[in-house]
C-alpha cells in the first residue's frame, strides 16, 4: 500500500483536512492524525464528530478503494517467451524503491557500523515479519528456524515483540520467556520491572506466567467491556458474510475480509461502520486486509516503542540503537519515532515498493531470519 495514495481515498483521507460534511463517514472510521489534536492527560483524543451524509454509492466505493489499497498486490512473475526465462514485471519497480529503501542485508556494514560501540535493541512485529500471511490467523505460525534466530538475537539483544494481536495469543505463537511482549499494537505491554521516570500511571506491578516479577502497562484498561461489546456485535453483522472473520485482540478488535469475495467488501466495511456509529470512542484503521477498531487514544507502537526504551533504560542514550522490524501500516507510527529524533532505523518488510517512514527494507520473513542471523555472527 502506497501511503501518499491513501490521501486520495475519503475513507483514508487525513480527518484534520476533511470538512464535517464530508463524506458523512463516522469520524472513527478515519485514520488518526494527531495534527491538532487536542490531547487529554489520560491520552484521550478528541475527534470532531461529522454529520451524516448521503453519498452513499460514493461512500462504497470509497470503502472498497480503502479496503484494496490496504493490501497490495503482490509480484505476478510471467514469462519472457523470447528466452524461456520467468521476468517479473514488477522488478525494476521494485530496484527503483530500493534505492531509497536500501536492503537491510546488502546495507548490513553499515548499519553494523553505526551500531558499533552502541546497544542495539530489537523490536520486531510478529504478522508478515516473523510469520508469513496466511489465510488463517490462527494458524499463522512461526517455524522453528525463525523461533530459533529470534531466541538467539534475544541472547545478545534486548528484543521484544509488538504485534496487533493480543499479548497472550502472540505469546503463544512465538513461546520465548527471554523476550517482552506488547500485544494490540502496543495497548497492553509486559516488561521488565525498572523505576519508571514518566508519569506512566497506568502501571502496575504483576507476576508473569514464569514467576517472575514484571511491569504491565494496559492504558487501555477502561475500555475492555467495550471491545468485548463491540466484538460480539461485529461477530453477529458479519455471521452471514462468508470468509469473513472477526478476532479478539484484548484492546483491540480485527475485522478480516482476506477470505471474503471481494463483492461483499464494501457490505463488511459499512456494516463495521454502523456499528461504530454507536462508539464514538473508538477509531478504525486498515491492516493487510483486515479493519481494525481500537480506541481513541494517543497511542500506538512507536510509542510503546518509546515506553519499552524507558523501561530498559535505553532511552535517552547516545549509545542505544533501537531497530524496529515490521510489514503493516500500524508499524508506522514506530519506524516514525525512531527516524525522527534520529533513534534508529525502521526496516520495513514487504515485497511490493511502498511509501514508508523506514529507513531499509527486507523481502519477507526468510530475509528478516537471514537479517537476525547475520546480527548475532556480527555481534560474537
Ligand atoms: O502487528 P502484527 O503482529 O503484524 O498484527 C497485525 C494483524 O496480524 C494478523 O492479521 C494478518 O495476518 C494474518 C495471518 O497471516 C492474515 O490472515 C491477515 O489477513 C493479516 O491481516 C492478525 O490476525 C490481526 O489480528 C493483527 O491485527
Amino acid at each position: 500500500m502506497d501511503l501518499k495514495s491513501s490521501h486520495t481515498s475519503p475513507v483514508l483521507a487525513d480527518p484534520a483536512i476533511m470538512n464535517d460534511s464530508m463524506l458523512g463517514i463516522h469520524p472513527g472510521l478515519l485514520p488518526y492524525s494527531p495534527t491538532g489534536a487536542a490531547f487529554s492527560p489520560a491520552l484521550f483524543l478528541t475527534i470532531p464528530r461529522r454529520k451524516p451524509g448521503i453519498l452513499d454509492d460514493v461512500r462504497s466505493s470509497a470503502w472498497l478503494d480503502a479496503m484494496k489499497s490496504s493490501s497490495p498486490t503482490h509480484n505476478k512473475i510471467t514469462k519472457d517467451s523470447s528466452t524461456d526465462q520467468p521476468s517479473n514485471d514488477n522488478d525494476d519497480a521494485y530496484c527503483n524503491w530500493m534505492l531509497k529503501y536500501p536492503s537491510a542485508l546488502a546495507s548490513f556494514e553499515q548499519i553494523t557500523n553505526c551500531a558499533k560501540r552502541k546497544r542495539l535493541a530489537l523490536f520486531l512485529d510478529y504478522d508478515g515479519c516473523l510469520s508469513p500471511i496466511v489465510d488463517n490467523p490462527d494458524l499463522a505460525f512461526m517455524s522453528n528456524s525463525m523461533r530459533g534466530a529470534v531466541r538467539n538475537a534475544a541472547k545478545y539483544f534486548p528484543t521484544a515483540i509488538i504485534s496487533g494481536r493480543s499479548r497472550d495469543k502472540v505469546f503463544q505463537f512465538v513461546g520465548l520467556t527471554e523476550l517482552y511482549y506488547a500485544g494490540s499494537h502496543g495497548m497492553d505491554i509486559m516488561g521488565p520491572v525498572q523505576p519508571i521516570s514518566n508519569d506512566q500511571t497506568k502501571s502496575i506491578r504483576s507476576i508473569d506466567k514464569q514467576g517472575k516479577e514484571v511491569n504491565l502497562f494496559q492504558p487501555a484498561s477502561e475500555f475492555l467491556p467495550m471491545i468485548n461489546e463491540v466484538f460480539k456485535s461485529l461477530v453477529e453483522i458479519t455471521k452471514d458474510i462468508i470468509g469473513a472473520k472477526v478476532e479478539n485482540n484484548k484492546f483491540c478488535v480485527s475485522v478480516h475480509y482476506r477470505n471474503v469475495e471481494e463483492k461483499s467488501w464494501t457490505t463488511i466495511g459499512q456494516s463495521v461502520e454502523e456499528i461504530l456509529k454507536d462508539y464514538p470512542r473508538l477509531r478504525l484503521t486498515h491492516g493487510r486486509k483486515v479493519l481494525e477498531i481500537r480506541p481513541v487514544l494517543d497511542w500506538d507502537k512507536g510509542k510503546a516503542v518509546e515506553f519499552l526504551l524507558e523501561s530498559l533504560g535505553l532511552s535517552n542514550c547516545n549509545n542505544v540503537l533501537p531497530i524496529y522490524v515490521g510489514d503493516d501500516r500500524t508499524d508506522e507510527d514506530a519506524f516514525k519515532v525512531l527516524k525522527e529524533g534520529n533513534r534508529g532505523y525502521g526496516i520495513l518488510v514487504s515485497s511490493v515498493p511502498k511509501e514508508s517512514n523506514a529507513s531499509y527494507s527486507l523481502r519477507d520473513p526468510s530475509e528478516v531470519m537471514e537479517f537476525l542471523k547475520c546480527l548475532v555472527r556480527w555481534k560474537k
